[in-house]
């Protein structure tokens, strides 16, 4: 039996090739994919985190990044607790896409959710956007910011367990996004816990 706690559902969103599925691999697998594909649609993996002395269920989903799957990954944002919004920094137009992702997250996410910027690939040395311009942005934009590497691993879990962390005090003061009781999740606190409740909606 799972006796985890809390159930929150992360989703990864940026452009095709940022990092986003090695991100999610190095977290719940330890491991860097050798030669990744694209992922289509959507994909999801689960770990079971401790935080404290909760066990907190992470649901991470990891969106394509592809334009032609943009419709598809939309209709995930609205469950989402968290949401990453990934870029790459050694590839401008990653980081110049930014504010239209923002745009997609206000229009189809909830008001509440966890919104976290990551510049991925900082073992690379071809950096064209500087730290403090990530930094700079996601202050302007009410978002954490990390910079990490999937492939040294640099950050990753640090990413996941500081969400894991805030989403846990935020279901504690009931600041959640809310769901609808079919779908299970309320405030994050789990009963039934039935991992096809995917696509719960925000009341
Ligand atoms: N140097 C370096 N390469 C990385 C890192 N993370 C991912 N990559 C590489 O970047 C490429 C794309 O990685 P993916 O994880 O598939 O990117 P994605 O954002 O999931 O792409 P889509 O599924 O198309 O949206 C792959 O060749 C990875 O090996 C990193 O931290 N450092």
């Amino acid at each position: 039996m799972d006796d985890y706690k809390f159930l929150f559902k992360v989703v990864l969103v940026g452009n095709a090739g940022v990092g986003k599925t090695c991100l999610v691999r190095r977290f719940t697998q330890g491991l860097f994919p050798p030669g990744q594909g694209a992922t289509i649609g959507v994909d999801f993996m689960i770990k079971t985190v401790e935080v404290g002395n909760e066990k907190v269920k992470l649901q991470i989903w990891d969106t394509a990044g592809q334009e032609r799957f943009r419709s598809i990954t939309q209709s995930y944002y609205r469950s989402a607790h968290a949401l990453i919004l990934v870029y790459d920094i050694s590839s401008q137009p990653t980081f110049d896409c930014l504010p239209d992702w923002l745009r997609e997250i206000e229009e189809y996410a909830s008001s509440k959710v966890l919104r976290i910027l990551v510049g991925n690939k900082i073992d690379r040395e071809d950096r064209e956007i500087p730290e403090n311009v990530g930094e700079e942005f996601a202050e302007r934009h009410n978002m954490y910011y990390l910079e990490t590497s999937a492939k040294e691993s640099d950050n990753v879990e640090k990413l996941f367990m500081q969400i894991a962390e805030d989403l846990m005090k935020q279901a504690r003061t009931r600041d959640l996004p809310r769901y609808d009781s079919n779908n299970q999740t309320i405030d994050g606190r789990t009963s039934t816990i039935n991992d096809s409740s995917c696509c719960s909606r925000l009341q």
